[in-house]
């Protein structure tokens, strides 16, 4: 590939006048992206929504910014419409407050606590399982909505283990409702600030207060447990978020920043794994061939016939190839942005402090020069001898460097999971042999109008 020599400005895709290349990236944000990698070799800046952004499309300077030099950028601006709801979290904080709060959260996610929720993840997927046996196998099934449905299920009872499921399935609609709003105001030139009552902004407010609500109910009713027996202890995260204490300070956390602490794994940790779930039953019911294999897989580790062992999860290893490969395609996560804090040189560039960059696992994805033929549904490519050929940077779902996504393991575990059993108990088929579903870009990278498939019971 020919690197340009080192110039002190980056190449710049001009748009059209004043809009830059604001209409072509919110008309088809994945096509724009896709263009400017056919034509820029390394990186290019563009106007975007009255601002300018470098665009990075390659492994070697998404390594550098989210990795390398990761001390210099914090977050995007983008991620403050997130934090509005999510607060303080994980997500949306920064600087040493986030580095304290991650080293706290995570205990929580080491693949030890992971184990113990296998079980909890297997009893919700065969109870979907079961209601799918009860309905006629001819009627299309709202696949979206149904890993929706699932994923919650899981987060929650991981979060609050059994005792407040009914509460929570209640704002199952609120989360929606914020999800939305962050959609729209992520894709809208202008947002109505919070205080102008517009019917979209009371909506939001109110699914946000109804979230906050029962998240506070739950924490104080632990907390007046707890006062009441010091031993009682949970099997869950919130258990964990709650007891944790700071090393230095042996302080816990506060009930606004658990609030914020669960809302961000509430949001971030099923939305994302319920897309990457109907991506993976699409494309399966497109390749019926790797759906058996998952299949034979599934009857050689968990036994056929018998009640699956579920804590052989993860030696479903060719199934995590499907995962894997399916997140390239597809990837839920399909922008990452950042803003640096002081003067950097992003490959053969200098950029002052206050540029912008936007790293696209979408694009990276589909970059011939890592992954040939990159259109093509390939698992082997996830074999650990092809992944060894690669830069790590050039595969990223789950972002990069110190805050990659804490919750990988738990998403990668519950998909396996998840997909091993739904292709035991059905054939997955798609609705005609023409079906075709667009990616839609919102927050996360979603099947354009939701998406429908056959299940088809299997003896
Ligand atoms: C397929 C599923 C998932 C995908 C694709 C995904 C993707 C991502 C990505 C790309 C980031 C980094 C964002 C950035 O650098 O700006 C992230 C962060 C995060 N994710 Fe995930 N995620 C998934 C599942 C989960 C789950 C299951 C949980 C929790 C149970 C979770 C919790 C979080 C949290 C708390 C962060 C912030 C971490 C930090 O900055 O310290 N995610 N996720």
């Amino acid at each position: 590939m020919n690197i340009s020599p080192r110039i002190s400005e980056p190449p710049h895709h001009k748009g059209l006048p004043i809009l830059g290349s604001t209409l072509g990236f919110v008309r088809d944000p994945l096509r724009f992206l896709l263009s400017l990698q056919e034509k820029y070799p390394r990186l290019a800046t563009v106007n975007l929504l009255g601002r300018k952004i470098t665009v990075l499309l390659t492994a070697e300077d998404a390594r550098h910014v989210l990795q390398e030099n990761n001390r210099n950028y914090h977050k995007s601006e983008a991620y403050k419409i997130l934090a509005i709801f999510l607060g303080n979290g994980l997500l949306t904080s920064e600087g040493d407050f986030w580095r304290r709060q991650r080293k706290l959260a995570q205990p929580a996610f080491y693949k030890q606590r992971l184990a113990l929720m296998i079980d909890m993840m297997g009893q919700e997927t065969a109870q979907l399982l079961t209601d799918w046996k009860t309905q006629d196998p001819v009627r299309p099934v709202n696949i979206s909505q149904e890993m929706l449905r699932l994923t919650l299920n899981i987060v929650t009872k991981a979060l609050f283990s059994t005792d407040v499921g009914d509460r929570v399935a209640g704002i199952s609609d609120a989360l929606n409702d914020i999800l939305h709003y962050a959609d729209r105001s992520l894709k809208s030139f202008i947002r109505i600030p919070l205080r102008y009552p517009t019917p979209a902004n009371v909506r939001f407010q109110r699914a946000v207060a109804q979230v906050e609500s029962v998240i506070y109910v739950i924490i104080h009713e632990r907390r007046a447990a707890q006062a009441q027996n010091e031993n009682l202890r949970y099997d869950d995260l919130l258990d964990m978020l709650m007891n944790t204490r700071d090393e230095e300070t042996g302080e816990t956390m506060s009930d606004s920043q658990l609030r914020d602490e669960v809302t961000t794994i509430f949001m971030a940790g099923h939305e994302t794994t319920a897309n990457a779930l109907s991506w993976a039953l699409y494309v399966l019911a497109q390749h019926p061939e790797h759906a058996q294999k998952i299949r034979n897989e599934s009857f050689r580790v968990w036994e056929k016939g018998k009640q699956p062992d579920f804590s052989k999860t993860r030696e479903l290893t060719y199934t995590l190839q499907v995962v894997h490969e399916v997140m390239r395609l597809y990837p839920p996560a399909w922008v990452v942005g950042r803003r640096s804090l002081g003067q950097d040189q992003v490959g053969t560039y200098d950029f002052p402090a206050d540029s912008y960059f936007l790293i696209s696992p979408y694009t990276l994805h589909r970059r011939a020069e890592y992954w040939p033929q990159p259109d093509i549904f390939m698992p082997e490519r996830f074999s650990e001898e092809q992944s060894k050929s690669r830069p790590t940077y050039a595969y990223l779902p789950f972002g990069g460097g110190p805050r990659l996504c804490i919750g990988n393991n738990f998403a990668l575990l519950e998909m396996q999971l998840v997909l091993a059993l739904i292709l035991r108990d059905f054939d997955v088929q798609l609705l005609s042999e023409d079906q075709r579903v667009k990616p839609e870009p919102m927050v996360t990278l979603r099947p354009e109008n939701g998406l429908s498939l056959r299940l088809m019971p299997r003896n």
